[in-house]
């Protein structure tokens, strides 16, 4: 290189933003389908008998793999060995695979009272499916993570990741604010077949930033060579870190307080604030909304101004009010909930600004993809234990709701009366008071729990950024 300093694609602020915009895109789709299923909580249980433990097996299938099979682990070393562009598109190819499947699950006319190992098969295919995508959600996750360093490390990358997260919390709004009307205009199915191709799309997009990494790869290729490759080793790096270790826990536990929120919220809107359930998911959809503004924000205040690990904090005692009161029995009124989900959205917006773009200033660039991964796979045994842990807590404080929203399925499938129609006659039969509301007050008290230890963990990592100096209450834009 000669004096004059190499310009590089990534320092054009058009191709950073152009790049960024492509994977925000591609997380955004994968988002749209992580909740595709969610505010249809109530039309599923009333459609298909359901149990809250069912819903809890479904929805925490995020963690089987991922977690069991540590196929996050062995995504991470996937990205640190074989790069980028692989892991990019392996990813797209298995959301899709799996998207498919969850699809077979609600469109396939399974006997009735047919299991797989137990379980009844619809749930288990769509445990299944689900379980699958997400080992291809994830993986895109830690991926884009590292697309960001990559191109905007040094410049504006919380502000970046911002951006990246207010997208796909616009996802996570278009699944909560359309499925439930897609589902009621046409069926469930459809509502899973819109995300399955749409996520194809995504796939399509992640291809075409493969093309502007290669372009990056050429001009860089002098710095990529001066890198050592990734050894297995470097994982204890990570793991010796006290800092990576509250990062991570902070990050099971409040995320484990905000996504399976989504999951039943819909039902808690339902059963505790009386909305109608076509409507279940209209003011969780308010959370990624509000979202989609503040996170860039805050991002924007971080990169400039500093002061990450007092913005988790902010955010994790935040959720403990929103949580607090959501579990308070007294407060049904619809204000109040939406007063809470508002709330909530800015707690949300805080944590993940803050929390990600600090990841860099604990671990190395070089173990930077492994130590996304671990954090997400830490994450992600919360995500699987917790909605499983709210769908047994829910089912053991209401005995008798299932069995009896089952026998009037079974009353009315017996009478002849057409799959379409049994979840109206069974909310119909709620609303008479034939079939009692679920109380989600004693499992709404695992969220405060969580969110109380999220806090206290916030507090661990400012003591260990003092002590160890890792910046984190600096700013991220370099002078
Ligand atoms: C669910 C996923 N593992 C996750 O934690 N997603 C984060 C974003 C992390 C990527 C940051 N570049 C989220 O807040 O959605």
């Amino acid at each position: 290189m000669t004096d004059a300093i190499k310009k590089t694609l990534r320092d054009s602020a058009g191709a950073r933003w152009f790049v960024l915009i492509l994977v925000s895109v591609t997380m955004l789709i994968a988002y749209t389908f992580m909740e595709v299923l969610s505010p249809l909580q109530t039309l599923i249980q009333s459609t298909y008998g359901w149990s809250g433990t069912d819903w809890g097996l479904v929805t925490g299938a995020q963690g089987y793999l991922n977690v069991f099979a540590f196929m996050l682990i062995f995504s991470g070393i996937v990205l640190d060995k074989m790069g980028i562009k692989f892991t990019a598109i392996g990813s797209g190819l298995v959301m899709i695979f799996g998207a498919i499947v969850k699809y077979y699950a609600f469109a396939h006319n399974f006997e009735i009272g047919s299991t797989i190992i137990g379980i009844d098969s619809r749930v288990f295919v769509s445990a299944t499916g689900f379980a699958i995508f997400c080992v291809g959600a994830e993986g895109a996750g830690i991926t884009v993570s590292r697309i960001i360093v990559k191109w905007f490390k040094g410049r504006e990358m919380a502000l970046a990741m911002g951006t990246e997260m207010a997208l796909a919390r616009l996802g996570s709004f278009l699944a909560l604010f359309g499925s439930p009307r897609i589902a009621d205009a046409f069926s469930i199915p459809t509502a899973v077949l819109v995300g399955t191709i749409a996520l194809c799309i995504g796939l399509i997009l992640f291809i075409v930033y493969c093309l502007m990494d290669v372009r990056l790869d050429k001009q860089i290729e002098d710095e990529a060579e001066e890198e050592e490759p990734f050894k297995i080793s470097d994982l204890g790096v990570i793991i010796k870190s006290k800092g990576f270790w509250y990062i991570a826990i902070l990050c099971l536990l409040f995320y484990s307080a905000v996504f399976p929120f989504y999951k039943f919220s819909s039902g808690l809107m339902v059963n505790k604030f009386g909305i109608d359930p076509s409507t279940a998911g209209d003011i969780p959809s308010i959370l990624p909304f509000g979202t989609i503004l503040l996170t860039p924000l805050f991002g924007f205040i971080y990169d400039k101004y500093g002061k990450g690990a007092s913005i988790m904090i902010l955010g994790a005692v935040l959720l403990v009010i929103v949580h607090t009161i959501f579990y308070i029995p007294a407060l049904t009124a619809t204000w109040v909930a939406i007063f809470a989900v508002v709330l909530l959205g800015i707690a949300f917006s805080l944590v993940p600004s803050a929390m990600w773009p600090s990841v860099p200033k604990i671990i190395p660039d070089k173990q930077l993809g492994s130590a996304y991964a671990l954090i997400f796979y830490v994450q992600n045994i919360g995500l699987m234990l917790v909605p499983i842990l709210l769908g047994v807590v829910l089912d053991k404080t209401n005995p008798g709701v299932n069995e009896k929203t089952e026998s009037a399925i079974l009353n009315f499938r017996a009478e002849g009366i057409p799959a379409n129609e049994i979840s109206a006659k069974v909310q119909a039969l709620r609303e008479a008071g034939d079939i009692p509301m679920f109380d989600y007050s004693s499992t709404w008290l695992i969220f405060v729990g969580l969110t109380i230890l999220a806090t206290v963990f916030g507090f661990l990592l400012k003591a260990e950024d003092r002590k160890k100096g890792y910046g984190l209450e600096l700013p991220n834009i370099e002078k």
